[in-house]
């Protein structure tokens, strides 16, 4: 099964308004063919994290290869009486014709850096803008989100449950998929497994248990109903004088005659350290430590290290609201600037947005992404944004040098230098490499695997370098110089 399902809407008019009078404009003022490059990027990891992961470019690709203005569409903005008409025919005979790059699913990717690149006709790399930010943002927060939930787990296995509480349809499809490439074993959102690939999982409601004459007879009938794959829900009465004493009634009765072992226990309330030692307890001694505790109930990063720092003995948590909304941080603040334009011969200007603050400076320029490895330990050491025809030689030593505080330097010797960023599309015909959603999420663990503990931990990560080359940063400085020389005339 491949990850991907073609979107059955169309969302080509899912633009911002501005993009579609800024290109009729252009078309007007002789920019139809004017080729640019913009770049997106991020300027801050939510939670304060040490790195982000990369998602959603496969649904850049659906949209992009779906884009097509339908006969409706262009009814639509000619009512509008605000387009020329020659622009509207341009529209309706679309070909999109750019080049995308972009960092692949699963990768760690840091502030600043250019996650996906485009490159083409300025109408065209201007349209895509709403539709690339929007589902980039949206899955890079959610597989982040999960990346963190997942790795305060520590190897025990992470459920996505937050369909219910996810904003809209999309946010809980594509959140499941995302949470899925962040780390999560499966979703309860079962549409993801058809569609995607994600495994389909889940338990029972409170309403099961309040359904039956009491909660010995929904247990067993339950246990009757699905014996191999038998979790109960404990805690809709009493966990501990109620829901797990009628638990071990019923699989002793039910499973044990059958052949069967018990799957689990769920506790969704109370405090689940205290339940879960008692109940751990409880289920040992009545000859099931097979049966494993599933814990829910509002659950984050946070709050699952805490439980296990408490000696919680819980197995596999089942996580919604605060990870389909990333709820302690719910914007993932990605951003889409033009960094260059080429001329009448094709010489690339480079284009540079200043700003009062700093960090809001843009890089200019057509640009490559570099990350650095150690060759002995595996470990990613920095990544380097170059011109885009600069090639790091990792068979010599290579200076890199924070470019806000230039005199940081560090000599890096016996690395391995990766191209960070792949082409998916090629004059508008996709050339991506299909990967199916289980390869990304296995990519994604062992890159992860490549950062050190200094930049995964949840408080103070340590800030992993993302470093300019030498041309590229004299560049910028010089763009910088002239522009402030400019401002202050
Ligand atoms: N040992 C623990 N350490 C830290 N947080 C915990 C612990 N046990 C539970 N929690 C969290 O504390 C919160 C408890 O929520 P709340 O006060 O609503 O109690 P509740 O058990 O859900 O109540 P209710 O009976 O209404 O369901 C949840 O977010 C839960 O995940
Ligand atoms: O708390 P979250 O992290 O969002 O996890 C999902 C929650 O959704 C369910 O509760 P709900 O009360 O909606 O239904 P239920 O009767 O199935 O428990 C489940 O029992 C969890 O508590
Ligand atoms: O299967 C479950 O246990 C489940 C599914 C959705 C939300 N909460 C729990």
């Amino acid at each position: 099964m491949t990850n991907q399902k073609k979107p059955s809407r169309n969302l080509t008019m899912l633009t911002d308004f501005y993009e579609i009078t800024m290109s009729n404009g252009y078309f007007s003022n002789g920019y139809r063919d004017t080729v640019v490059y913009f770049d997106m990027f991020f300027r801050h990891i939510p939670d304060d994290g040490g790195f982000a992961i990369m998602a959603g470019v496969q649904q850049l690709i659906d949209y992009i290869k779906d884009l097509e203005f339908t006969d409706d569409d262009i009814a639509y903005l000619e009512s509008t009486h605000m387009f020329q008409k020659e622009f509207l025919e341009y529209l309706r005979n679309f070909q999109f014709a750019c080049d995308v790059w972009a960092i692949p699913e699963g990768t760690p990717i840091f502030p600043g850096e250019p996650i996906v690149t485009v490159r083409g006709p300025v109408i065209q790399a201007q349209l895509i803008e709403t539709m690339l930010l929007l589902t980039i943002n949206h899955q890079s927060m959610i597989a982040t989100k999960a990346n963190r939930i997942v790795r305060a787990a520590q190897g025990r296995a992470v459920m996505e449950f937050g369909s219910r509480r996810a904003q809209g349809a999309d946010g809980a499809i594509y959140g499941a998929r995302a949470a899925y490439i962040g780390g999560c074993c499966g979703t309860a959102c079962t549409i993801c497994a058809p569609d995607f690939g994600v495994p389909a999982l889940g338990t029972m409601a409170h309403s099961w248990v309040q359904l039956f004459d009491s909660e010995l007879d929904a247990f067993r009938a339950y246990a009757r109903e699905y014996p191999s794959n038998c979790t109960l829900l404990v805690d809709t009465f009493n966990v501990l004088k109620s829901g797990v004493p009628n638990a071990i009634k019923v699989f002793q009765e039910e499973l044990l005659p059958r052949g069967y072992r018990p799957a689990g226990i769920r506790i969704d309330s109370g405090d689940i350290t205290y339940l879960s030692r008692k109940a751990r307890k409880m289920l040992d001694e009545a000859g099931f430590p097979d049966c494993k505790i599933c814990a829910s109930n509002s659950l984050d990063e946070y709050i699952i290290r805490d439980m296990l720092m408490q000696g919680a003995k819980v197995d596999s948590f089942g996580v919604g609201e605060r990870l389909i909304t990333s709820g302690s941080e719910p914007v993932f603040g990605g951003v889409y600037k033009l960094a260059g334009v080429e001329d009448a011969n094709g010489n690339i200007i480079p284009k540079i947005k200043i700003s009062e603050n700093v960090a809001k400076i843009t890089t200019p320029c057509f640009k490559g992404l570099w990350r650095l490895f150690d060759r002995d330990t595996g470990k990613a050491i920095a990544d380097v944004v170059t011109l885009h025809d600069e090639v790091i030689d990792d068979s010599q030593p290579y200076e890199i040098f924070d470019p806000e505080h230039i005199w940081k330097r560090k000599m890096v010797t016996n690395f391995r230098a990766v191209k960070l960023r792949k082409k998916i599309f090629e004059h508008g015909q996709c050339i991506a490499e299909e990967r199916t959603l289980e390869e990304i999420k296995r990519y994604c663990a062992e890159q992860v695997d490549t950062l050190w503990e200094e930049v995964t931990r949840f408080e103070n990560p340590h800030q992993y370098y993302v470093d300019l080359s030498p041309a590229l940063w004299d560049i910028k400085n010089r763009m910088i110089e002239e522009n402030t020389a400019l401002s202050q005339r």
